[in-house]
């Protein structure tokens, strides 16, 4: 056996990184009377939901951002969730926010995201941020794609001129994801595929990067992937052996860098959620933002 073990792309790690970054550019801001403020709309008790806002919370104390919670009961009305909503656009000690999702069944999430202030939208899915995501304007990015791209680069995996295959069409991941990963500034070449795709196995076999967020447990066989390639799971799936992604055992013997699921990229997304916080509390303080 000649197996050679994938290098791990270390969330955890990563994440704690960037939190060194955010302290100090939390502190800066307090130090000139400015306290970046962090909002959840929580709607429901899903302990699922209830453990990622925690986490969130958790978050922002390590770096010093103040929390805004906003915990509601699953039988709320469209029209209480807009004032809540309002309430938050109104508020400044809210630099941005969040609303949760999966939403309730009779609540409209498109709605609820378009009614948050485009400036206050710490997660980018507003439609004003993916619109100018499609421009090539500025905006607040989407914070997965953002934790994906950041992991890749902090392991030196090349983008300009790969071929990345990402599996899932997905609004918080993969529509995004392609639209980052196409720009010149990456300069990779993005083939998406979803449920669709005629040949799945065929597509992935050819990607020096492959991305799956489809949330089907085992989706991406060793077989199917380049040796040498990097893999990152996205996926989430709830078993009953607890949380699964999308790639099988023994992917990690055939690829050159795997970002597991859990313990890659979720920490990052809660990190560029705080970072998109920082950056707009930068923005508005008049202070340079450094992007990354
Ligand atoms: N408006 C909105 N914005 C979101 O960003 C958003 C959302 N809704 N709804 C749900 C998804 C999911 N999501 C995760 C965040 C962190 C981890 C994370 O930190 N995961 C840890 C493990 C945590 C655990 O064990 O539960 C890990 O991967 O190592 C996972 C998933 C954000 N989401």
């Amino acid at each position: 056996m000649n197996a050679v073990t994938a290098t791990r792309l270390d969330g955890k790690l990563t994440r704690d990184e960037i939190f060194v970054d955010l302290t100090a550019r939390v502190s800066a801001l307090r130090d000139r009377g400015i306290v970046p403020g962090l909002g959840t709309v929580l709607v429901g008790d899903d302990p699922g939901s209830a453990a990622y806002v925690r986490g969130k919370h958790n978050d922002c104390a390590k770096v010093g951002i103040a929390s805004i919670r906003r915990d509601l009961p699953a039988d709320i009305t469209q029209d209480e969730l807009d004032a809540v909503i309002d309430d938050l656009n109104a508020d400044p000690a809210c630099t941005g926010y969040i609303v949760q999702l999966p939403l309730p069944k009779h609540l409209d999430e498109n709605r609820a995201l378009e009614r948050v202030d485009p400036d206050k939208d710490a997660d980018g899915l507003h439609p004003v941020n993916l619109g100018r995501l499609v421009l090539g304007e500025e905006s607040t990015l989407p914070c997965t794609p953002r934790g994906i791209v950041h992991l890749l680069r902090r392991y030196d995996v090349p983008l300009a001129g790969a071929h990345v295959v990402v599996v899932g069409r997905g609004v918080t991941v993969g529509r995004p994801l392609g639209l980052i990963l196409t720009r010149r500034s990456e300069n990779a070449t993005v083939t998406l595929c979803h449920t669709g795709t005629r040949d799945l196995a065929a597509e992935v076999r050819r990607a020096d990067i492959v991305v799956a967020g489809a949330g089907v447990v085992g989706l991406i066989t060793p077989d199917m992937v380049k040796p040498g390639a990097a893999v990152v799971d996205v996926g989430v799936s709830r078993t009953e052996d607890g949380l699964r992604g999308d790639v099988a055992a023994g992917v990690e013997d055939v690829a050159g860098f795997l970002s597991p699921n859990p313990g890659g990229v979720g920490p990052l997304t809660r990190a560029f959620l705080l970072s998109n916080v920082v950056e707009r509390a930068e923005r508005t303080a008049g202070t340079g933002a450094d992007g990354s």
